[in-house]
């Protein structure tokens, strides 16, 4: 484990450490509370041993500290023993609601240290555990299962992330609304696994289209799955003569995916239908934007299909 071990007296330091690394453990020394937190935001620590009274920052006020910094980020608690001269119950309780979770003497025997050191270690492994799992369950919640893009859930989340910077900032930003043409007969000639899979393609070039755009230089841009054969790509900060480009790349590709559509006339190949809606500064209500792009799609539908139709604000 990687520990970090707190206290004010060199002495103490030097003895606990050369215990814990006989241990086979990694030691980060500091010397009072705030050397502490500096410490534990850059590495992050398996397991802390504070001490209780040190000049500056004190153990208590330094583990509120280190709680308010673990609020902040995701699955994050990391154990945290006091370590003391002064074993009181005042003290103990004291440490608990700093948000210690355990309290031990200094004068603690060795084999007594050595059974809760073994103990915090099957702690920090099965917190390492988890915290991959939960890293792996949260990237699965945002993706779509057929495609693999985002799904409408994490655009949703991120998008209103989003807006309200952009908001701030008045900065300029595109939505795509891209729909699969004719898809219904698609599935009715060539059957719904085909289906799957022409909608993975489709997929893949759009994400193609957007990925070449952010190494362009936009750098936020996202495609995720609206729904069914329906997709929507992000353009955050995108200047207004790349807009227009990006959607006829997008409805270009998916042509030269070349995928045989036989119902699809005249083209014989899947097409799609792209709706857009442009403002050069983001401000109102998000939805308008969606509601502008909807009915940009819904006039490419009903010209032909196989286009854009953009409403450049
Ligand atoms: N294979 C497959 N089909 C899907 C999936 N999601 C939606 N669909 C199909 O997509 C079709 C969409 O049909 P419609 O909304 O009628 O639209 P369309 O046939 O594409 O016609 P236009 O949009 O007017 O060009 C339906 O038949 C859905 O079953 C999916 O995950 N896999």
């Amino acid at each position: 484990m990687r520990v970090l071990f707190v206290d004010d007296s060199c002495s103490v330091r030097v003895a606990f450490s050369a215990r814990l690394k006989a241990m086979g453990h990694e030691v980060v020394p500091a010397a009072d509370g705030a050397e502490a937190l500096a410490r534990f935001r850059e590495i992050p620590p398996d397991l802390v041993f504070m001490d209780i009274e040190m000049p500056g920052m004190n153990g208590f006020e330094a583990v509120r500290h280190i709680r308010a910094f673990e609020a902040t980020r995701q699955w994050a608690w990391t154990p945290i023993i006091f370590l003391t001269a002064t074993n009181t119950p005042e003290n103990l309780v004291a440490a608990i609601d700093a948000g210690g979770d355990a309290f031990i003497a200094k004068s603690v025997p060795a084999a007594v240290f050595e059974a809760k050191m073994k103990a915090m270690a099957r702690i920090a492994a099965l917190r390492a555990e988890l915290s991959r799992a939960n890293r792996k369950l949260a990237a699965q919640a945002n993706l779509d299962g057929l495609t693999g893009l985002f799904n409408r859930r994490y655009m949703d989340q991120r998008l209103d992330e989003l807006w309200a910077v952009l908001s701030r900032e008045a900065a300029p930003c595109g939505l795509l609304m891209v729909d699969v043409d004719h898809f219904k007969r698609y599935n009715d000639r060539y059957g719904h696994l085909l289906g799957d899979d022409a909608l993975r393609q489709v997929a893949g070039a759009l994400s193609r289209v957007v990925e070449g755009a952010n190494a362009e230089g936009l750098r936020e841009a996202f495609v995720a799955r609206y729904g069914g054969e329906e997709f929507s790509v992000i353009l955050p900060r995108c200047p207004v003569k790349a807009f227009p480009r990006i959607a006829e790349a997008l409805r270009a590709g998916v042509v030269g995916l070349a995928i045989p559509h036989e119902s699809n006339e005249p083209w014989g190949r899947i097409t799609l239908s792209v709706g857009g809606a442009y403002q050069p500064r983001a401000e109102g209500a998000l939805a308008q934007l969606f509601r502008k792009a909807d009915a940009k799609l819904y006039e490419a539908k009903r010209d032909g299909r196989n286009r854009v139709e953009l409403a450049m604000a």
